[in-house]
């Protein structure tokens, strides 16, 4: 048996068809590219029958010069009692000029009668003959067996006289599709091993959606039972809940299922092609995202730390790298002597497990952590943490006070802060305003710190976080902010706890400036 898969790509059709999802033109171009340079076969571009957006992509996208993989038009069977030559929807997909054209059609004698409100016999006739005159203009045919799962269980004879209509008119591929998504594992495989004993698994693929939460599955399973196309979107986006993952099916089909496919050469590149997806579709990346999340192979629990530095794979399922991922480690009230020296390796520093200040250090931070700290995200405090319990802890300047003030007037609100310090010996007391209070504390800061630290003009805000512990205490709940800094070069978190919002977001910032000035 050949192992060898072709990948569909269907992110910018079927993956438009989700909630929150919108490409531009010049937007699904450089999508096109990418996905031709990560090697998928087959890269589905749109509708040209739906939209001008579509029918525009495709007078851009057959100017661009793909490598390897080829740009398919996606459609539907002519309309009921229509002659495909005069259908204006075959019409688009044949002016698009694209090599491939994609169409779906009806596989349910439920859609036939009640959607379509035809016959079975018409049914199979828009089928058959709008594929055959889509072959005759030279293009290559795939016929989307729309709900092939739910019109077998109904009727098995005429879901496959479907596929037969479509074989007879020449279609290249017949890709059995799960468009409802609730279909389970064994019945997928059942269904798609009989499609696959009739026309031979060259001849089959697979098109499934993610409503149970099995789109993966399901995709896999019509893999194992023969099918050798599979379709998918890219981070799973998709009509309603989305359609089969590609980031997720591909590291399960090469490293586990033993099947190939031209783009398994660059398997690496995977947890930054979902992250530029994401990026396009201004998403915010899931970090439990399989495989390629931030989370995928992070440790939090000290036993697992322990044990994956030791054998990496007693708690990993693959290597990391071999989806471009990595390994983190976390700490927190749940971390113990390796977490932390793994931890601070990650941050370049050497730790011995067996440092008297080790104890201590694990202390403060489960204490602080029980507190309300966090310092998965705020790594530079942890650094800080550290520097402390290691008697590296450097001081760089003395803070006698600081006072915000918030004032609204003529609907304008404003903040000014005040902050007297000392630095090397020299008392300075510096008034900033700025919009926001913790603005306004920034700026304060450091322009008391100018003179003495030039350094921080190039360090910036780039986040701030704020959550309520305790939310059942009201007004009275604890803090935390989490703030993210940067300079151009590098970026750092740091977090403060407090009572009080504003304190807690001081706590934040005098960590993210000391640490500045430690590195540098
Ligand atoms: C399972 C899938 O994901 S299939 C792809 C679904 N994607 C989309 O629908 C996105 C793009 N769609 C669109 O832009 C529009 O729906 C269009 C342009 C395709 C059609 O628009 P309209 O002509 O206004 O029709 P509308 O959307 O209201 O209804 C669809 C029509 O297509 C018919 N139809 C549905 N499937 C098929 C099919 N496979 N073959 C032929 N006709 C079909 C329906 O019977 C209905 O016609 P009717 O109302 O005369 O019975
Ligand atoms: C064709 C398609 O997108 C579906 O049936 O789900």
């Amino acid at each position: 048996m050949s192992t060898s898969l072709k990948i569909y790509d269907t992110t910018l059709r079927d993956g438009t068809q989700g909630e929150g999802i919108s490409f531009s033109v010049t937007d699904k171009l450089l999508i096109a590219q990418k996905l031709d340079q990560f090697g998928v076969d087959y890269i589905e571009g749109g509708f040209p029958g739906s939209n001008p957006r579509d029918i525009s992509f495709f007078a851009e996208a057959k100017k661009l010069k793909l490598t390897h993989a080829k740009l398919a038009a996606f459609g539907a069977t002519r309309r009921a009692g229509v002659k495909p030559e005069e259908d204006a929807q075959l019409r688009t997909l044949i002016e698009s000029e694209m090599p491939v054209l994609t169409i779906v059609g009806k596989t349910w004698l439920m859609h036939v009668h009640e959607i379509l409100r035809t016959t079975p016999e018409e049914n199979l006739a828009m089928i058959e003959d709008s594929v055959r005159y889509l072959v005759a203009q030279g293009r290559e045919v795939i016929y989307d067996a729309e709900h092939f799962f739910d019109g077998y269980l109904d009727n098995s004879d005429y879901a496959l006289r479907t596929l037969e209509a479509a074989a007879r008119g020449g279609a290249s591929n017949l890709t059995l599709c799960e468009t409802n998504g609730g279909k389970l594992v064994p019945e997928v495989h059942k269904i798609a091993a009989a499609a696959v004993a009739r026309f031979g698994r060259d001849k089959v693929g697979v098109h499934c959606h993610n409503d149970s939460g099995l789109g993966v599955a399901v995709t896999l399973a019509g893999v194992d039972a023969g099918a050798s196309l599979v379709q998918g979107t890219m981070n799973g986006y998709g009509e309603r809940v989305g359609n089969a993952n590609l980031v997720t099916l591909l590291p399960n089909l090469f490293l586990k299922m033993g099947r190939t496919a031209n783009c398994a050469k660059n398997l690496k590149e995977l947890r930054d092609l979902s992250l530029f997806f994401d990026e396009l579709a201004n998403l915010r990346p899931n970090p439990k995202a399989p495989f390629v999340g931030q989370s995928a192979f992070a440790h939090k629990g000290g036993l697992h730390a322990n044990a994956a530095q030791k054998v990496a794979r007693s708690y990993e399922h693959i290597d990391p790298a071999l989806v471009g991922n990595r390994t983190r480690v976390l700490v927190s009230d749940m971390a113990g002597r390796t977490s932390l020296t793994l931890k601070a390796r990650e941050l370049g520093i050497e730790l011995d497990e067996r440092l008297p200040a080790m104890k201590g250090l694990i202390d403060e931070l489960k204490e602080r952590e029980f507190r309300g700290y966090e310092y998965e995200a705020a790594d530079a405090s942890f650094r800080l943490l550290i520097a402390k319990w290691l008697g590296q802890q450097k001081t760089f300047f003395d803070v006698e006070n600081y006072r915000v003030i918030i004032e609204r007037h003529n609907n304008q609100i404003w903040s000014e802060a005040t902050v007297k310090l000392t630095v090397n010996g020299e008392a300075m007391h510096t008034v900033a305003e700025a919009s926001g209070p913790v603005g306004a504390l920034d700026k304060a800061l450091r322009l008391a710190l100018a003179k003495a630290y030039p350094q921080l003009q190039t360090m910036s805000l780039r986040d701030y976080k704020v959550r309520i512990l305790e939310s059942n205490q009201g007004a009275g709940s604890r803090t935390r902010v989490l703030i993210e800094s940067g300079n151009g070069k590098k970026i750092w978190g740091t977090v403060g706890v407090s009572d009080n919002i504003i304190d807690a977001s001081w706590e934040a910032l005098r960590d993210s400036v000391e640490y500045m000035l430690m590195q540098s």
